[in-house]
């Protein structure tokens, strides 16, 4: 297999201080984080809180309206988008779908479909394919024309456990034989694709980023979602030192409550990574986001 993570590996995109301001608001701010050929980066955060906007970002859909973006020259980008504009009413069959942006070789199409396991039903209709195999459609015709980047936001959307295992035994797969770089934008708050090298957790700025802390090894995990989960899902485990309440105003440590973050905001103190364990009322803005704001007492301390 290729070593993906050698140093000398091309970094395809690069954000530095990237934000994006609309109405004389930020909707993200001092966003930094780079993709490399065959690493697998994985946003999440929030509903709201800038993943579709960074992910857009990163690949020139959107200009920043401050800091600064880089390409690597000629990048091709394969983008699956967490909503896709078509009119259900009209049949559309999937290898149809495959072409609807730009034309594709008989034999493109049938390698890509093959890849994601769709070839059987090439001639099917979208309407009719259940959210797993939608999904895969949607690869197939982002892979189809060999990106060097695959940009996925929210691949799991729909899918049931097993059917997101299997999504993300599949995007491995293609990581590993393609060697594309890939940026994931993840619904879940804490359970990440085990593959993934870097989780960046953005909540309007960067909060936190680190490497998801693989669980595969745990009697207890293995217990609770079996070995085949194991593989595929890992945990990231964050600890954040400020809540974003549910009115967008910030609950500081120290119980001050302002308008919006502070520059230092999301780093703790000293350590590399920001990755702590912790527990499921640890106090960070998402799991008040998820579970509803109850109060300082479960702040960070
Ligand atoms: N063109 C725009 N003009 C104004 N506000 C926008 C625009 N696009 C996005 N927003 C706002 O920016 C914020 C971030 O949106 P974005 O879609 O990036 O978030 P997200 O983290 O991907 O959310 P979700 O998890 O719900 O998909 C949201 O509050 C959204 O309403």
């Amino acid at each position: 297999m290729l070593n993906f993570r050698s140093p000398e590996t091309t970094t395809l995109v690069s954000l530095a201080n990237a934000g994006v301001c609309r109405n004389g608001k930020w909707l993200v701010r001092g966003v930094d984080f780079s993709i490399s050929r065959g690493e697998i980066v994985t946003l999440i955060g929030p509903n709201g809180s800038g993943k579709t906007t960074t992910a857009k970002t990163a690949i020139g859909v959107l200009k920043p309206d401050e800091g600064h973006v880089e390409r690597v020259a000629g990048l091709r980008v394969g983008y699956v988008p967490q909503k896709l504009a078509v009119d259900w009413t009209l049949p559309l069959t999937v290898e149809r779908l495959m072409t609807l942006t730009g034309p594709l070789k008989r034999r493109e199409i049938d390698e890509a479909l093959a890849a994601t396991g769709m070839l059987h039903m090439a001639k099917a209709e979208v309407q009719h394919l259940s959210g797993g195999e939608f999904q895969r459609a949607l690869l197939a015709r982002a892979i189809a024309r060999k990106p060097d980047l695959l940009v996925l936001d929210e691949p799991v959307q729909g899918v049931d456990f097993s059917g997101e295992i299997a999504l993300y035994e599949l995007i491995k797969q293609i990581r590993n034989r393609t060697g594309c770089g890939i940026l994931l934008i993840s619904h879940d708050l804490h359970i990440v694709m085990a593959e993934t090298d870097t989780v960046v957790c953005l909540n309007g700025h960067v909060c936190c980023r680190g490497t998801p802390q693989v669980v595969s090894q745990s009697p207890e995990y293995l217990k609770l979602f079996g070995r085949r989960a194991a593989g595929a899902l890992a945990v990231y485990s964050h600890h954040h030192d400020h809540t974003h309440l549910p009115d967008g105003r910030v609950l500081h440590a120290d119980g001050s409550i302002t308008e919006s973050c502070f520059p230092d905001d999301g780093h703790h103190h000293g350590e590399a990574g920001n990755i702590h364990d912790h527990e499921p009322d640890c106090g960070c803005g998402h799991h008040t986001r998820l579970q509803g704001y109850d109060g300082a007492e479960k702040r960070d301390a």
